[in-house]
């Protein structure tokens, strides 16, 4: 089993509220990744988790005990980290040992479970080796492989793979993956890449400032976010911003005026009116090269072209700066070229001057709603 429980768990340094009140269940074998900014408290959390840093209130609760003032070794949790921390003078069978060693193992106990997670990491060819002597992703396998061989209630990865270049984090996003379905156990990861948390995670869980922007599986994040922040933070190319003014609501949703054109979105506008200024919101894939409910015309400054998809970044009346468009990678653009473009009511999002969503009524025919978890925070 590994249950996690997080109630109103904070954290202070002196005056400064790092953590406010945090609260999050995880289920037994879920992957959780915690994502967000830099300094939103990522790795605070983690490592209260953990035991390693002091938690200022609230109760952290595994498998049903409370585990506050617990030390890390008696959590049932394993961590890994960025830096690896492996012994450069131990081989990789020694260092994957090493927490068995501590815990005065019987010796063929712990040949058996260094080799059983040398199997399952592909590194059995390795265990003779120094660590000097392998690969980044090798070396973070290793330190994998030390966290395994502890058979954790809970693993803890503090972005493990943010000193692999591009190509092998990729590679090991697929592995860990992978090692997730095979042991079946809850993991709970720390990111600032997005695509890291999109492509991994049961569910994300997005920190802003200290506390739980919203929380959801990745696709829920993405067609739903609950406010500005997930909306601006999930999604590559970001979505683009725009104000509006509302008009009024009715039972097909809000109405709003963008710069004397009107359109009807099918959003729950019960919080809305008259006369707002409110945030219109528009993923770079929803501007169509044809006419939709609203249109702009907007001038190419940057146009990249990346084979399936042309990605042309373009100022909209002078004033938009960055305003971003993916469209088909056969399209014949150029700079400083106005380009018209469509958007239809049902793909835009649509936000209150406090930056939070209106539900939005359609249904997300295209998604499989199995996808689509309930947002838990
Ligand atoms: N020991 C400390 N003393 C005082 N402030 C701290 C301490 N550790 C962290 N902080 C502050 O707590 C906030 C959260 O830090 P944390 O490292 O958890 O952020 P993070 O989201 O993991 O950031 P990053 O992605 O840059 O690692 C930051 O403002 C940081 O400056």
């Amino acid at each position: 089993m590994g249950q996690l429980y997080l109630n109103k768990v904070q954290k202070f340094y002196g005056d400064f509220e790092v953590i406010k009140g945090v609260q999050l269940d995880v289920k037994d074998g879920e992957f959780i990744v915690f994502v967000g900014p830099s300094g939103c408290g990522k790795s605070t959390l983690l490592r209260m988790i953990a035991g390693l840093d002091a938690t200022s209130g609230g109760d952290i609760v595994i498998d049903g005990i409370r585990v506050n003032d617990l030390p890390p070794v008696k959590r049932g949790i394993a961590m890994v980290f960025q830096s690896y921390a492996l012994y450069p003078h131990m081989s990789v069978f020694e260092n994957i040992a090493f927490p068995l060693r501590v815990e005065k193992m019987a010796e063929d106990k712990i040949k058996a479970k260094v080799e059983h997670a040398a199997r399952i990491l592909h590194l059995e060819q390795r265990l003779e080796q120094k660590p000097g002597m392998l690969s980044g992703g090798q070396r973070q396998r290793v330190a994998i492989g030390r966290a395994i061989v502890r058979e954790p209630k809970i693993f803890l990865f503090d972005e493990p793979l943010s000193n692999l270049d591009a190509a092998l984090r990729a590679d090991m996003r697929i592995e860990l993956a992978k090692l997730h379905r095979q042991l079946k156990a809850t993991m709970i990861y720390v990111t600032h890449d997005q695509v890291e948390a999109m492509t991994m995670a049961d569910r994300i869980v997005v920190l802003n400032g200290g506390h739980i922007a919203q929380c959801g599986a990745p696709l829920e994040l993405y067609h739903k976010p609950a406010n500005l922040f997930v909306a601006g933070f999930i999604g590559n190319p970001k979505m683009n911003m725009l104000p509006v003014t509302c008009k009024g609501t009715s039972a097909e949703g809000v109405l709003i005026d963008y710069q004397g054109q009107t359109a009807t979105l099918p959003v729950d506008g019960t919080r809305a009116k008259a006369g707002e200024t409110l945030t219109l919101g528009i993923r770079p894939e929803h501007l169509l090269l044809d006419t939709g409910d609203l249109n702009v015309t907007v001038v190419p400054t940057v146009i990249e072209r990346l084979g399936a998809q042309t990605v042309a970044y373009a100022s909209l009346d002078g004033k938009a700066e960055n305003f971003c468009a993916m469209l088909p990678g056969t399209i014949g653009i150029r700079p400083e070229q106005p380009l018209p473009l469509g958007i239809k009511a049902a793909d835009c999002h649509l936000f209150d001057a406090d930056g939070q969503a209106f539900e939005r009524r359609v249904s997300l025919t295209d998604i499989d709603l199995n996808l689509l978890g309930t947002t838990a925070a």
